[in-house]
Formats: structure tokens, C-alpha cells, sequence
């Protein structure tokens, strides 16, 4: 009985301007819009999987879930019973929900900063090869779709929480003043990365409130020069940059960040570092970069 979660599966946005997020996604993401259940969402292919990103229209701009993917209808009921014995409560996803993100199962609950989880099984996955607009190939497979940065407000309890409760490892850390994120003076709180399969980090969370309820959302890219073509329709079609082209210290990415139309950030990356669990160390990271990632400076 325990909660084995494979990989990051989906993301879904809430949004008031499906356009906006048209544009974005395809245009200077180059995510492949696909075809889904609903005609008023939009659905993203990245690999064979039917949707990773899906975004739905609302009064509001925000995260609306995170799906993480078991592997069977085993492994989600050994979560729901390992979640219930810690107290968290589950609800089992309808069958109109199960349609929507077509999968065979699928429960949901919420961690105690407000973040919504989707555990699910039996995705469904297409048989034509998904088509980027501009020929990039992403790196998903047992590494998942990415990896996601959600807010918290107690970085203690989030890491006890998604450690013994969720059962991800962690995988690194890093220290940052607690004035930074509206705490006082002198005082530290923690950013700390958190892996479920190879990926360095598949979740990590800032104690910082974020009215999108995401910090960011990261895509992983085979080469180096889809990262600069990427970077190159961000600066044509002038979307805010929220931080440099950069090389991460701890997951060694090469990455930068763009505001997307649900007010969080998306890092768009290449090189990301894969661990091995029965080798891997837990160490603090010093720096958040070894170059560059200038946030808030273009
Ligand atoms: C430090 C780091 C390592 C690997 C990553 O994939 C990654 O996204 C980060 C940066 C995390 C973090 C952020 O996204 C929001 C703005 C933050 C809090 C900073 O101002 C420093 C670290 C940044
Ligand atoms: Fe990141």
C-alpha cells in the first residue's frame, strides 16, 4: 500500500481567451493542437499520448490540475487506501471525466496548499505520429511531459506531505531568504525538487502564494537549437520573457522562461540531468544557475 506515481501525464488550464492560448501553444510553444471530446477546449500533443496539455474555457486564468499517471488500476486503489490512511480526502473522478481526459481511472484530491492532483491509470495514446509545427521532438517516455513548480505556504509540511504522503524522492534543495518570498528577516525557507522516474525533477515548490496556482510548467526538448528557435518566436511575436536562456545548476537544464496566457510561467529546456534513485544524493544546490536565467531582465 503505497502511492507509486510514474510521471507528470497531463496539465490542465483553466483560461478566458482560448486565442490567446491558441497562439502560445502553437505558435511559439509549437505544441501540436489535437483533437479531443469537448469541441470548446483545446488539446496539445507532445508524443503519442492523446493530450498533455488541455486548456478550458473559464471566467479565470489559472492551473486548473495536474494529472500524474500510475501504472495500472492496482497501483490507484493501493494510492487511494495508502492517501485515506493518511487522512487525505479522495473523490473518485465521474464518468464524464474519465471521458474527458480519456483515461480508465482517475481520483482527485487537493494537497493543503489548494493544488489539485488527478492520479490516473489507462491513458489512451494514438496511432498516428504526433506532427510539431516546427519539427521538435520533446523528451516525454518514463520521464513524463515535464516538470511543475506549484506554490505553497509551509515548506516543512510540503515536503513531509509530498515525500511520505505522495511518495516522491527528493532530489535536491535549495536554500533562499525569507524576506524573499514575504517572511522575515533572516529567516530560510526552502525550494525542494522532487523526482518520480529519471527526470531530475518532475515537482518542485516555492513557499510562496501564486494566484495562478502554478510558478511554472516545463517542456523538455530534444536539441539545443529547438530551445534557440523556440527563444527566437518568443522575441517575434514579443511574449514577456520571465527569465534568460540559462543552464540550471542542480537538473543542468538549458533552459528560459516565458509568461504564458495563465499568468504562470512556461521553462522550455534541453539537457535535463536523469538520476538513478539507487546512486542518486540529495545535496543543496548554492546558485540557481551556473549562466544566465536572468529573471525579470530580457
Ligand atoms: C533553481 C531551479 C532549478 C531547476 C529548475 O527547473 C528551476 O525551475 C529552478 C528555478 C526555480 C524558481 C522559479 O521558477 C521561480 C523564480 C525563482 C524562485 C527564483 O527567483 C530563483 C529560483 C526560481
Ligand atoms: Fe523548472
Amino acid at each position: 500500500m503505497n502511492v507509486d506515481i510514474r510521471s507528470l501525464g497531463y496539465v490542465r488550464v483553466e483560461s478566458t481567451d482560448l486565442d490567446q492560448w491558441r497562439h502560445f501553444a502553437g505558435k511559439v510553444l509549437g505544441l501540436a493542437e489535437g483533437r479531443g471530446p469537448s469541441a470548446d477546449n483545446l488539446y496539445y500533443r507532445i508524443d503519442e499520448l492523446s493530450a498533455r496539455l488541455v486548456v478550458v474555457p473559464s471566467d479565470r486564468d489559472l492551473l486548473s490540475c495536474m494529472g500524474w499517471e500510475l501504472a495500472d488500476h492496482r497501483a490507484l486503489s493501493d494510492a487511494v487506501d495508502h492517501l485515506k490512511h493518511h487522512g487525505v480526502s479522495v473523490e473518485s473522478g465521474t464518468s464524464e471525466e474519465l471521458a474527458e481526459r480519456r483515461v480508465e481511472g482517475m481520483v482527485r484530491f487537493t494537497d493543503p496548499w489548494d493544488n489539485v492532483f488527478e492520479l490516473y491509470h489507462g491513458a489512451t495514446y494514438e496511432s498516428r505520429p504526433v506532427v510539431t509545427p516546427y519539427a521538435q521532438t520533446f523528451v516525454t517516455g518514463e520521464q513524463g511531459m515535464g516538470h511543475i513548480v506549484v506554490p505553497v505556504t509551509d515548506d516543512v509540511e510540503a515536503l513531509r506531505f509530498y515525500t511520505d504522503v505522495l511518495g516522491f524522492r527528493l532530489r535536491d534543495s535549495m536554500r533562499m531568504p525569507g524576506e524573499f518570498v514575504g517572511k522575515e528577516a533572516g529567516s530560510t525557507v526552502w525550494l525542494r525538487f522532487l523526482g518520480c522516474n529519471p527526470r531530475h525533477h518532475s515537482l518542485a515548490f516555492l513557499p510562496m502564494p501564486n494566484p495562478s496556482k502554478c510558478v511554472h510548467i516545463m517542456f523538455e526538448v530534444e536539441k539545443l537549437d529547438d530551445v534557440g528557435r523556440a527563444l527566437e518566436r518568443v522575441r517575434k511575436h514579443k511574449v514577456p520573457l520571465s527569465a534568460t536562456l540559462g543552464r540550471h545548476m542542480n537538473d543542468q537544464m538549458v533552459s528560459f522562461y516565458v509568461r504564458s496566457p495563465g499568468g504562470f510561467d512556461v521553462e522550455y529546456g534541453c539537457e535535463g540531468l536523469q538520476v538513478d534513485d539507487a546512486r542518486w544524493v540529495a545535496r543543496e544546490s548554492t546558485a540557481v544557475s551556473y549562466w544566465g536565467h536572468s529573471f525579470g531582465g530580457s
